[in-house]
């Protein structure tokens, strides 16, 4: 449907430029962009196809009721792995957006330098100035140092029903050593991980770290896939089979799941492939995929919570949580994109689409 009407305006364009009934500029500039948007081709035909999720009556089916007899926590406690010197906004935007969709708590493990900035965002994020980089340890001291991290967020893992690994983690050496020691933790203590940014370059180098994990989720955007598919698959990125290949990558990688982004977002848990195709918004600026990360640590901890008291009841399919927050996550953020873009058109930031998770989940699923 949406193909044949694209079809439409395409043709009505070259046949008014051909007939040289051009429009003028800032007509032909908004068709131009309906036709982007609208997407004639490739990855916008998934929408409507057997591939396409049922995004919203998942999002529906796993969102909890907002139940009186419910103490704080049962929605959800989340933790975010990142926050260094350069970046405190990564790992802000992903875990202030799990508090925005409802889970109850929200913390950030981060370096000491980023605590202060990134508390200072908001009051609602627990902060924890633990990591430590090179620059700040001495050769002596790396050993007891490390040892001390790794107990200071394991005291706590218990507790969470999902980490997110690697929004503004950076990339020093230390600190990441320290980092695969609580990846190596958490999936002793069965809690789901989400690894995104430079979590995904600490993992492309490491891939013992989360292969074979069921619980761990792996989110790269177009360069992370990238690294990803030349390291596991030893070859290019092929866009003619991007199923194909997804799935053979998420196999490879002992069945963990993996959500592409891009244009329409792909996800694949080594089994399947499922794709979110719907409208987005054509506004690319940094800090949407910590939104997403953030998403998607809360669905797949409502989803799990589902799925273990619930067993065998669930009438969506797919039925793995991976994928279930996985499509839930992706299918909020492009929503809430969508309507932060309408409204605020090329100066659409980050925290805009923040504001508007909560409008997006109750067009869905309100919440009573
Ligand atoms: N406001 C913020 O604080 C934001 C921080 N972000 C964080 O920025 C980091 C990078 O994410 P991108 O999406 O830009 O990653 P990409 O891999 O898409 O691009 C980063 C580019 O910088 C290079 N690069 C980055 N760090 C490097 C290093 N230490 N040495 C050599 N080359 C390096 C990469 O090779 C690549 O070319 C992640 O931790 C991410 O979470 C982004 O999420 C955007 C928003
Ligand atoms: N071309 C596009 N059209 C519509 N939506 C897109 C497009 N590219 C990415 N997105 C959406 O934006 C989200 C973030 O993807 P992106 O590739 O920007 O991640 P990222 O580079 O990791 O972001 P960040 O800056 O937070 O690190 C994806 O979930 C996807 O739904
Ligand atoms: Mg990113």
């Amino acid at each position: 449907m949406i193909v044949k009407h694209d079809m439409n305006y395409l043709t009505v364009l070259n046949s008014a430029i051909n007939h040289k009934l051009a429009p003028p500029l800032a007509v032909l500039r908004r068709q131009q962009f309906l036709i982007r948007v609208l997407g004639v081709g490739g990855e916008n035909r998934m929408q409507g196809s057997k591939f396409e999720a049922d995004s919203d009556n998942i999002l529906r089916a796993i969102t909890p009721v907002l139940d009186p007899n419910r103490h704080k926590g049962q929605a959800g406690k989340v933790a975010v792995i990142g926050g260094c010197r350069e970046y405190t906004g990564a790992p802000y935007f992903a875990a202030i957006s799990a508090l925005k969709i409802g889970a109850d708590l929200s913390h950030v493990f981060c370096t000491k330098d980023a605590a202060p900035v990134i508390k200072s965002y908001s009051p609602e994020l627990i902060v924890h100035p633990v990591l430590e980089e090179s620059y700040s340890v001495g050769d002596r001291d790396k050993d007891h140092i490390s040892r001390r991290v790794v107990a200071e967020v394991d005291k706590w893992m218990e507790r969470f029903d999902c980490l997110v690994v690697g929004p503004g983690l950076g990339r020093d050496p230390f600190l990441l050593d320290c980092v695969s020691e609580i990846i190596k933790q958490a999936r002793q203590s069965n809690v789901p991980v989400i690894i995104d940014g430079d979590g995904l370059f600490l993992v492309t180098n490491n891939l013992g770290l989360v292969s074979g994990y069921p619980l761990a989720i792996l989110t790269p955007n177009v360069n992370e896939y990238k690294r990803l598919v030349q390291k596991v698959l030893n070859c290019e990125v092929n866009d003619q089979d991007a199923h194909g290949q997804l799935l053979s990558l998420a196999k490879q990688i002992g069945g963990v799941t993996i959500l592409r982004k891009g244009k329409c977002d792909l996800i694949s848990d080594g089994e399947i492939v499922k794709s979110v195709s719907s409208h987005g918004s054509p506004r690319r600026c940094g800090g949407q995929g910590d939104i997403l990360s953030g998403s998607v640590a809360v669905f797949l901890s409502w989803a799990r919570q589902l799925i273990l008291a619930d067993e065998g009841n669930l009438i969506i399919s797919p039925k793995n949580p991976t994928m279930l927050g996985c499509i839930a996550g992706s299918a909020l953020l492009r929503k809430a994109a969508s309507l932060a873009f309408e409204d605020r058109k090329r100066s659409t930031l980050t925290t805009d689409i923040i504001e508007c998770l909560g409008r997006s989940l109750e067009d869905i699923c309100p919440a009573c």
